[in-house]
């Protein structure tokens, strides 16, 4: 009797702490019920109040995991599920709660499959006012299954609106990839199929991340304390969400902290598919130096230099970290680049990449000369090992290249400066990738001289007319927005024809994407070349 009004006082407790969306308190006072609940059960033999307990124990269970739903606490909350299926294997509650954790966990299929079911009780058993809630989530599940098998994805419609309303809706998807070995530093990712330009490679959730507004009338970055404070609360949500997730905990011990990379282990690219259903260790305790290394070397800037941030201006910073691309390297050649659409990244072939390359992205600007992309290497903790850092440091040695440099630090007339360029590369006899190289480390001098009317009317025939210049950048570094802009304002300068708006349009696919149909591309571009 005295454990039936301690259980009963507990039960109201914790429903009233529910209601109150105190997820924490509830979850703590469904845990000491379930537990007396249990003895209970344990001692009771007759059949109806041993029928009663099991329907407290079954909704308990059912009402933890909500509380553990809203708090994110995916794994802990599906064991309740289970649990209190067994008990009620058409629990309504229970089954619907199952399905929205399946699907935040990106078990698409699995959602789906428990949806369904829950719809055909719905029709046997209820009076039919779920059904088109029901039918949403089974909607939705299709189509984020549909879109983790194929990576099919159309952002368009969003673009086309000027990026209004809620960002589409993605999933997770892993293309043809897998982790191996890198010549560059450790391991990094490679193709294991041919991807055309703008080609989806993968789109990964983040762990976690921070966005924050720059200050209108500063230099356009972050005071010292701002990023302290975006730091700290970036560090915090990781550490929140692995401590959480065993999967991301899992993951987030296979990532690097900069040091003996080439002895570390090679995880296989299943155990960061979306419908990976791999059993992961429950949680050891989480060592924070460790996760402050690994953010301090697998973090990633929301910038518009090496990335493009799809429905945000230029006034917002962002900083997350993402699983499976913290396995690709740095190149300052690369054949990929990042789309950022919400909390999700897209990585998409910039250039073509053949089965077995290694696939690469830019960390920091790639249009910036050796002796910049040096110091950037700095800051993140390594010195650059790609092809074309090893080019350029050799070509170092000649003492062209310095004096060319040099002038334009003093204002030399920019034209010149490519007309130098152009002789220097002829005399060396520098063709194909090379010729890139340079022309990427020169970009900003390009890039004034093109925009230049006077320029170009002075220097015009002396030096290569922008169109091979373009070409030979893209095939370099891959696309990028700041050459499609200068090219777009060119072609619409002299009024192109449609031939050159097509060719506009296909070096747009490179950084936005086959993600963006032919009409919102345009309007992407057309806004580009107005910034
Ligand atoms: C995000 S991780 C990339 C994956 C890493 N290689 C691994 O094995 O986990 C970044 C680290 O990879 C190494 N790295 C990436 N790109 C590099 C490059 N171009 N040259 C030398 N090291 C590079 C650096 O140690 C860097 O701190």
């Amino acid at each position: 009797m005295e454990d039936e009004t301690t259980l009963q006082q507990l039960r109201s407790k914790a429903t009233e702490f529910l209601l109150r969306e105190d997820w924490n308190e509830s979850i703590k006072a469904y845990t000491r019920f379930i537990t007396l609940c249990q003895i209970q059960i344990s001692k009771t033999h007759q059949q109806s109040d041993l029928l009663k307990l099991q329907k407290s124990l079954c909704l308990s269970l059912s009402n933890r995991a909500e509380a553990r739903f809203r708090l994110r606490e995916f794994e802990e909350a599906l064991k309740d599920c289970e649990e209190a299926l067994q008990i009620d294997n058409s629990h309504f509650k229970t089954l619907i709660c199952k399905g929205k954790i399946l699907l935040n966990l990106n078990r698409y299929s699995l959602a789906l499959d428990c949806f369904k079911g829950v719809l055909v009780l719905e029709s046997k058993c209820n009076n039919g006012n779920n059904v088109e809630m029901l039918n949403g989530f089974i909607e939705k599940c299709k189509k984020l299954d549909y879109l983790s098998r194929t990576g099919n994805f159309d952002v368009s419609n969003w673009v086309s609106s000027g990026f209004s309303g809620k960002c589409p809706e993605l999933a997770e998807f892993v293309g043809n990839v897998e982790i191996k070995r890198s010549e560059i530093s450790g391991r990094g990712l490679f193709s294991t199929k041919n991807f055309d330009v703008g080609n989806l490679i993968l789109v990964t959730k983040a762990v976690a991340t921070e966005r924050c507004i720059l200050p209108k009338c500063s230099n356009g970055e972050l005071g010292e304390d701002a990023q302290l404070v975006m730091w700290k609360n970036f560090i915090d949500k990781v550490y929140e969400s692995a401590t959480k997730c065993p999967k991301i905990c899992h993951l987030i011990s296979k990532l690097s902290i900069g040091e003996n990379e080439d002895d570390l282990e090679i995880p296989d690219i299943s155990l960061f598919k979306p419908q990976t259903e791999e059993k992961f260790p429950p949680n050891g305790s989480l060592d924070p130096e460790k996760i402050l290394s690994v953010l301090d070397v697998n973090s990633l800037v929301e910038d518009t230099t090496s990335a493009k941030v799809l429905g945000k201006n230029s006034d917002y910073y962002g900083v997350g970290l993402w699983l499976l691309p913290s396995f690709i390297n740095h190149c300052c050649s690369p054949n990929a680049r990042r789309l950022h659409v919400g909390d999700h990244v897209l990585v998409l072939a910039s250039r073509e990449i053949k089965a077995g390359e290694e696939i690469t992205f830019a960390y920091y600007d790639v249009l910036s000369p050796f002796s910049k992309r040096k110091e950037m290497a700095k800051t993140w903790g390594f010195q650059c090992e790609c092809k074309r850092c090893k080019y350029e440091k050799e070509m170092q040695s000649k003492p062209e290249i310095g004096d060319i440099e040099v002038g334009l630090e003093r204002g030399v007339d920019v034209g010149s400066a490519i007309f130098r360029l152009e002789e220097c590369m002829r005399r060396w006899v520098v063709r194909g990738k090379e010729k890139g190289y340079f022309r990427a480390s020169f970009w900003k001098a390009i890039s004034e001289a093109y925009e230049s009317e006077k320029t170009v009317r002075r220097w015009g025939r002396k030096i290569p007319a922008l169109e091979p210049i373009v070409d030979s950048l893209v095939e370099t570094v891959g696309s990028d927005e700041r050459v499609v802009k200068v090219l777009i304002r060119k072609l619409k300068k002299s009024k192109c024809g449609f031939g050159e708006m097509e060719r506009a349009i296909k070096l747009g696919r490179g950084v936005y994407g086959k993600v963006v149909k032919k009409q919102a591309m345009r309007l992407l571009l057309e806004l580009g070349a107005h910034e």
